[in-house]
């Protein structure tokens, strides 16, 4: 469960990105966040994880208070998130499977058990088989899968991704959409930015829609 309650947040030098916003996402819900450029997207999902800090008001993640969360508490609340964000790029210089190992090295997973998930995970989206290429070598959609699954890898219950078709053709867009889709049929909550109008419209998601930091739609 997600809720924000009358969040607001002013970055230092005093833009604010987003003004008094609420809403709640329950569990197993497919949400679609979208806005015109700058509306304050990549900031709401960045508050989630706590990259980002609200400067007033609450945001609750699974029942845990994020907002004042200490720092040392941040890696236990993103262990339960599978986070797909504009920072989240690809290492270039490590394999297809080293990218997706990461999450569960960071949290120290045992590494017999760690290979299976990468395996699992990347069979998940369909490129089971090519974990020892280099992720420049793969197309900007098979790319993105990787990415998805690298988010995935740790089994999180919530899954964010901003702008994840952003740059991508529209059927290599439809196929990451499609993937997003049999996660959440799988149970897990996924919170998708997107410019793209089209994406997802058949699973017909709740729509939240940002405008100059005041949400308009879909609260
Ligand atoms: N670290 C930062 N410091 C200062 N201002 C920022 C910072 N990050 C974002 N902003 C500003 O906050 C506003 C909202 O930005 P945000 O990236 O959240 O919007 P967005 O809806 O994701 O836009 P886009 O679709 O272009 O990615 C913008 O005006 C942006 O310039």
């Amino acid at each position: 469960m997600i809720v924000f309650d009358n969040v607001a947040k002013r970055y230092p030098g005093g833009y604010t990105a987003l003004a008094g916003v609420s809403f709640e996402i329950r569990h197993g819900e497919l949400v679609v966040l979208s806005g015109h450029s700058g509306a304050g997207k990549s900031t709401l999902l960045k508050l989630i994880p706590a990259i980002e800090r609200p400067t007033a008001g609450t945001v609750l993640i699974n029942g845990q208070d994020v907002s004042r969360l200490p720092r040392r508490a941040v890696p236990y609340l993103r262990r339960n998130l599978g986070l797909m964000l504009q920072e989240s790029k690809l290492l270039t210089d490590r394999s297809v499977f080293e990218n997706v190992m990461l999450p569960l090295v960071i949290t120290g997973h045992p590494p017999g058990d760690a290979a299976k998930r990468v395996a699992a995970a990347l069979e998940r989206v369909g490129l089971g088989g090519r974990g020892r290429e280099m992720p420049l070598g793969l197309s900007g959609g098979e790319q993105q899968r990787v990415a998805i699954a690298r988010a995935i890898v740790n089994r999180p219950s919530i899954l964010i991704a901003d702008e994840p078709t952003a740059h991508l053709d529209p059927a290599y867009a439809d196929e990451i959409a499609a993937l997003f889709k049999s996660f959440n049929s799988a149970g897990v909550t996924v919170l998708v930015s997107t410019h793209d109008a089209n994406l997802f419209a058949a699973n017909k998601p709740r729509r939240l829609v940002l405008a100059k930091g005041l949400l308009t739609e879909g609260a």
